[in-house]
Parts: C-alpha cells; structure tokens; sequence
C-alpha cells in the first residue's frame, strides 16, 4: 500500500495495467497445432485450453509449475446459522489440508499439483454484515494483496479455491449486489440447509443489503461490505496473476464471487481465468452467465476447496502435453488430408 491516497486506489490503479493476451505467442502455437498428426480441430475445447494457455503465459503451453492455492477466511455472518456446519470446521478443515485427508489432497495428488492453504486470521472473524460491513477498507486492501503472494514460487498455472463457513451467504450477498438481483436468486443450500435454512439465509442477505443499500455501487466497497477475507484473497490474486501472465483456473462458487468484483471493475479482467466446472449450488450457473463464460466441467460438485479449479488443471496439464509432446504429420510420415 502507498502512503498517499486510499487503498482502493492503488488495487484500480493495478487494474488500469493489465494487458491482453499475447497474439504473436498464439499465433505459434496455432501454427503448431496444424501440423500435429490429427484432423484439424479434432481434440475440440482441449485445442481451446492450449490455445489459453499459450495466450496468457505467452509462449508455447506449458505446465510445470502448477499450483492450487487454498484461502480460508472466518465470518461473522455465521453465527446467524447459515450454514449447516459450524464456524470451527473452516480452522478443522485447514488442519485437514495440512494433514493430506481432505479431498483437495487427493486430487492434488492425482494430477501432481502443488498444494498451499493460506490462512487468513481465522481466529477474528469478519463482521457480521448484517451489523456493519464485514471489512474495512485497509483490511480489505491489505488482504488482497496478501492474496497476491501465492504467486511466490512462479507457478506457471493458478487454481483458486476457498474454505470458509458461511461463505456461500457471503457469496450470495456479493453476487446479488453486483448484479442488482433479489437476495432468493442467488441463495442457495451451500453444504446442506434445508428449505427453513435457506429461508433464514435469504433473510440474512436481505438484511445484508438492505442495510449496505447506499454504499453498493463500487465493487470494491461490496466485497469489503459484504465479502470475506478469503473473497478479497483471491481477487488479489487474479489480478496479480494477471499482471504475472499467470493463466488462473478458478473454482466454484465464493471464487466466482470474488471474481465477478474484478468483473464489475473492468469486463477484461478475468479474461486470462478459466471457469472449472458450474457447481451445485443453483446460483453458480447464473454468476457464470451473467459473467459470460461457460465452465469446462459439470460435475455435479458443490465442496469448494479448490477441488473443481484442480480437476480442470488435470485436463489442462494434459492439453499442454497433447501440444507440445505430439508428433507432425512430416515426423510421422502419415499421410495428410486430401
Ligand atoms: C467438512 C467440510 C469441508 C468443506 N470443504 C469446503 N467446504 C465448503 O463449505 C463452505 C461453504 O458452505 P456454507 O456457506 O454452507 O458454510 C466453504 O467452506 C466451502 O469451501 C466444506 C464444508 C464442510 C462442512
Ligand atoms: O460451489 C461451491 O463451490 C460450493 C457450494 C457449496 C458449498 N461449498 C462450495
């Protein structure tokens, strides 16, 4: 942060550096990718990960270095139960990662992708936001530029992902704010309410923004409102990766949340994220139109932790290798098209 002027100042002013994809780098692997011994555009949406990655990383696709990064945040708004599950399971989870029993884990071992849980003061809950704003403006800046440090190490692909009970009403509250919805549009069971619970969780967004109405016009002042700490994390990290040229995979539904802030700043700013999968929870499709993407997997899925985000990097790694490790046509000697 500088010295001079708000916080929220220097995180639009790293907005206004971002650049585009690199064309020269694509048009390479495009060239490449014609002479590979398959039928033009036979692999389908895996040309179109290959394509992605060579854009953003701006050179030919690679995956050496990839990494999920897990951020877990505490929030106030949980002792209003809107969640099945109590507030300790987010410290209990992240234990959980450290030990290697939760099932990012697994998947993390599976497709062989590095793991890092960052927790962020997990034991000071943000405000409950139905009583105030869940965080200042400086907590909220500095967050997310601590959200930008797991870019340490140069992964050369980022998965986001969440931990953090109760974030989903958080979710719900952000994404209704941002795109002017009804608090029931955008609430849903999160891990496992039933119709009562989520009726008291839709009183609580509708509380959320009714108490939060006039200040809801800047994205940044949503998400420090009505967001988390893990919610700033990762929008400080999609934005740093994009200044890094890191190509960002991103999970489900608090990440998209967090995403969709950028969004509202700046409609290019997740154009280097890919969208894993559309999960379970009713309100992640929705998000992922109105921020018009359309996710890689659907899956049924609705765990968060970053699971999603590293299942589609599994598909990713293995499109970065179709590219790079296939054989030509010339090399092989099989025969071209007619
Ligand atoms: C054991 C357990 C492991 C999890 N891993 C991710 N979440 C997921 O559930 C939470 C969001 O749902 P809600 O808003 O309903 O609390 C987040 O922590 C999310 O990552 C978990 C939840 C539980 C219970
Ligand atoms: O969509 C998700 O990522 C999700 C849904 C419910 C609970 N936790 C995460």
């Amino acid at each position: 942060m500088s010295a001079t002027g708000l916080p929220f100042d220097d995180i639009r002013a790293l907005l206004a550096r971002m650049e585009g994809p690199d064309r020269s780098a694509l048009h390479a692997k495009r060239h490449r990718e014609a002479e590979l011994v398959k039928p033009a555009g036979s692999l389908g949406r895996i040309e179109d990960l290959s394509d992605w990655l060579s854009a953003w990383q701006g050179r030919a696709p690679a995956v050496r270095r990839p990494v999920v990064a897990i951020f877990a945040g505490t929030h106030g708004v949980a002792a209003r139960g809107v969640s099945a599950y109590p507030s300790e399971v987010t410290r209990q989870m992240v234990e959980t990662f450290a030990a290697g029993g939760a099932a990012i884990n697994q998947i993390c071992a599976a497709y062989d992708l590095g793991l890092k849980v960052f927790d962020l003061a997990l034991d000071f809950p943000t405000q409950d936001f139905t009583t105030g704003a869940a965080l200042d403006e400086k907590a909220c800046a500095a967050t997310m530029a601590f959200g930008m440090e797991c870019l340490e190490g140069s992964p050369d692909l980022l998965c986001l992902g969440e931990m953090g009970i109760g974030n989903t009403t958080s979710a719900a509250a952000v994404l209704a704010a941002l795109f002017n919805g009804a608090a029931s549009e955008w609430v849903g069971p999160g891990t496992g309410l039933d119709a009562q619970g989520v009726a008291r969780k839709t009183a609580v967004v509708e509380e959320a923004l009714a108490l939060h109405r006039a200040h809801l016009a800047d994205p940044l002042e949503v998400l420090r409102r009505l967001g988390g700490r893990e919610m700033a994390a990762i929008a400080g990290a999609i934005l740093a990766a994009r200044l890094q040229r890191v190509p960002v995979i991103l999970d489900g539904f608090a990440t998209t949340a967090a995403a969709a802030v950028l969004f509202k700043l700046d409609e290019t700013a997740l154009d280097h994220c890919l969208f894993a999968h559309v999960s379970a929870e009713p309100g992640h499709r929705q998000a992922l139109e109105r921020l018009g993407k359309v996710p890689l997997l659907a899956l049924g899925m609705r765990l968060g932790e970053g699971t999603g985000a590293a299942l589609a990097a599994g598909i990713v790694k293995a499109a970065a290798a179709v590219h790079s490790g296939m054989a030509t046509f010339e090399q092989t000697g099989v025969s071209k098209k007619l």
